[in-house]
């Protein structure tokens, strides 16, 4: 079956620990992707070739791949320029998935222009666009991207505040390609209002990997702090 239709009205978790965090091992995210797979996850998210071959290892779910790199201090850090994608596709992932901000990349180029080129390079490959406003998301349709997803609603600073669930309304209004709901999706409630304002998938992170989080929000609560 086609990857768009294997992931539709789906779970797809994201199994990412950057370096700072307590689960940085790709064995770690093997497992946790393993134990996404238990729990009805239909897809896998993830960042870096050494995490993507762990969670290859462990489970047969098409996989969105991702590499964070930071150049400097510049703020574009989602597989941000040709060259990690170059990394993704010599790995092999369903789908992969960058920043579609209308902010200018690391090495000076603007989303369009680095699009262009991707899409040059390999045709056959499905990209997602991480975006963070529905202004961004139509204009990576236009690009020619196969998904727009929601990941970075809240994360630039001209959409501080902003709330993923209604983002996505407007995305999925203005967009005809598939929308995946993906970015502070921290409750089952919220994952299935998100299939309901038409998302084509919903990505779960934190709430399900990142155990540190899930353990604040229990200790802050019985703290009284939330
Ligand atoms: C902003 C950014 O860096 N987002 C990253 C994108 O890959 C991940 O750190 C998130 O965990 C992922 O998008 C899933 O979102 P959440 O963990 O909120 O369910």
């Amino acid at each position: 079956m086609e990857i768009l239709d294997r992931l539709k009205g789906r779970l797809i978790v994201s199994c990412q620990a950057l370096e700072d965090e307590p689960l940085h091992d790709p064995y770690i995210m093997g497992k946790m992707a393993l134990a996404a797979k238990v729990g009805g996850a239909a897809g896998i998210r993830t960042n870096t070739v050494k995490d993507i071959r762990a969670i290859k290892k462990e489970v047969d779910l098409p996989l969105i791949g991702i590499i964070k790199k930071n150049y400097g201090d510049h703020p574009v850090f989602i597989t941000p320029t040709i060259s990690e994608v170059a990394e993704l596709h010599e790995e092999g992932v369903g789908v992969i998935a960058f920043d579609a901000t209308g902010r200018t990349r690391p090495d000076g180029k603007t989303f369009g222009e680095f699009f262009s080129e991707v899409k040059a390079r390999f045709p056959d490959q499905l990209f997602m666009a991480d975006c963070s406003s529905a202004d961004e998301a139509v204009e990576a349709e236009r690009a020619g991207v196969d998904i727009v997803a929601t990941t970075l609603v809240g994360y630039t600073p001209y959409t501080e505040g902003h709330v993923p669930l209604e983002a996505l309304e407007e995305v999925v209004s203005r967009v005809s390609v598939p929308v995946i709901a993906e970015g502070n999706i921290d409750t089952p409630e919220k994952a299935r209002k998100a299939l309901q304002i038409g998302a084509h998938a919903v990505v779960v992170g934190g709430a399900i990997t990142r155990p540190q989080l899930i353990t604040k929000k229990f200790a802050d609560a019985m703290d009284g702090r939330s």
